[in-house]
């Protein structure tokens, strides 16, 4: 029988229990059912209680067998965190790009002179396979130790088949050896790339024709997403590529309205996207339209912090009934950061989501992003067991004390992955030649 393990008393349990069919929305995004002073047991990989002390000890009373106590005394317990949107796999860092933007340079000014997404690419299809994943691992690792037990992980950065299908081999790769789950999201429409500068159409259509169903065919992602804006795929291209998608199996989501009003957010209501991120610059009818059609909004408050812009209106999203989810939107050259409690802070910040809100969002919500509402995302019986211990005496300390991580224990399907703030096995200690510390 396996030794349960008895996280004991801590200050606050956040379980944001009750909404694994359906993703929070409204008022309900603030109710995230805390349990003073509550317990957790695990067996094996999964919760096997969530309650109070007291029930937890009459609950250890009835079971037989080892147990192993954590005092939780002085912390808060919630599930963890899970980011659903990041661009997790690629090589090379752009740094000298934000000296460029200081300096006056728009962030589709540099894209539109060949650098931006297509510098990574560059860097991204000269980099081996070997090479990809220990860059990506390292990042990984700085996810862990800020709580994110689960990512998503757009592909984007190929932008050619091969190159396509190698970051989304090496996501699969990273989701089978690291503690970290990885989900795929195949976005070969990330760019166009300079070969096909003079006939984006051709471009397109090997996207839809040769990428999707080679990518289908290896089961190598779940979602299919199109970076849908002004100079970049306009709405029939989105719309095309996402309809091949789903003929695949391949689910849609859009990079949305970040930078010009586009018409993504009605797209994403059209297509039944399962999320549309980014949304910037969502029209009022595109934010109504996406409530209507259950479209989760996955806002993405870091981009416009690092783009030096105004965030999405979140509060105008959840007062409509869009569900609504948080992400670091971690890549090199809007959003490089694995700090996803940090873009907690930010939502709160900047778009004045709320405590609960802004916990439900980064959970639950984003565990329904991306399609892992049963297993995770919250802290109930059954589920797997992945959870974070803050140091902190009640949540809303995480958002008051900003940019402060206040993590200290990890936990990924019942195993104990960072304790003390520590994580406790580098997955990857080597140097590797073209690895940097982006
Ligand atoms: N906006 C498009 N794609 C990414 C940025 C990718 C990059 O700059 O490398 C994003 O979501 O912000
Ligand atoms: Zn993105």
């Amino acid at each position: 029988m396996a030794e349960l393990l008895y996280l004991k008393e801590a200050e606050q349990v956040v379980t944001v229990a009750g909404a694994s069919d359906k993703p929070k929305v409204g008022e309900d995004l603030s109710e995230i059912g805390v349990i003073e002073r509550g317990s957790v047991i695990v067996e094996g990989e999964k919760i096997a209680f969530a309650g109070t002390d007291a029930d937890a000890r009459h609950y250890l009373q009835k079971r037989s067998g080892k147990v192993k106590t954590i005092e939780a005394t002085g912390k808060i317990l919630t599930p963890g965190l899970v980011d659903p949107h990041t661009h997790l796999v690629f090589a090379g860092s752009r740094e000298q790009e934000l000296t460029m933007r200081l300096k006056g340079k728009s962030y589709m000014s540099i894209l539109q002179a060949g650098g931006g997404i297509l510098s990574t690419t560059k860097s991204t299809r000269a980099a081996t396979a070997d090479q990809l994943a220990h860059e990506s691992r390292l990042r990984l690792d700085r996810f862990l130790q800020h709580g994110v037990t689960t990512v998503e992980a757009k592909s984007g950065y190929g932008l050619a088949t091969d190159a396509e299908l190698k970051q989304l081999r090496v996501a699969q790769q990273l989701n089978n050896e690291h503690p970290v789950d990885v989900v795929s999201t195949f976005m070969g429409a990330h760019a166009i790339p300079p070969e096909w500068k003079q006939d984006p159409d051709g471009f397109v259509q090997l996207v839809a024709e040769e990428m999707i169903p080679q990518v289908a065919a290896e089961n190598l992602a779940e979602f299919c997403d199109v970076f849908c804006e002004e100079g970049v795929f306009t709405v029939a291209q989105s719309q095309y590529i996402l309809e091949e998608g789903k003929k695949h199996g391949l689910k849609p989501k859009i990079h949305a309205d970040e930078l010009v009003s586009f018409g993504g957010a009605e797209l994403a209501a059209k297509v039944g996207a399962v999320s549309a991120d980014h949304l910037l610059k969502a029209s009022p009818t595109g934010i109504e339209q996406m409530a209507e059609a259950g479209v989760i909004a996955v806002l993405l408050p870091g981009t416009a912090f690092f783009l030096m812009t105004e965030p999405a209106n979140a509060r105008a999203m959840i007062e409509a009934g869009v569900p609504v989810a948080l992400s670091t939107d971690r890549n090199p050259g809007s959003s490089p950061t694995e700090s996803l409690p940090f873009i907690m802070n930010l939502a709160c910040l900047t778009m004045k989501m709320t405590p609960e809100e802004v916990l439900a969002a980064s959970t639950i919500n984003a565990a329904h992003a991306i399609g892992r509402a049963k297993d995770i995302g919250s802290i109930e019986a059954g589920k797997n067991a992945d959870l974070v211990l803050f140091d902190a005496p009640n949540y809303q300390t995480l958002q008051y004390n900003y940019a402060v991580n206040r993590v200290d224990t990890v936990m990924k399907a019942g195993k104990i992955v960072v304790e003390g703030g520590v994580l406790l096995e580098k997955t990857d200690n080597q140097r590797c030649s073209l690895a940097t510390e982006d």
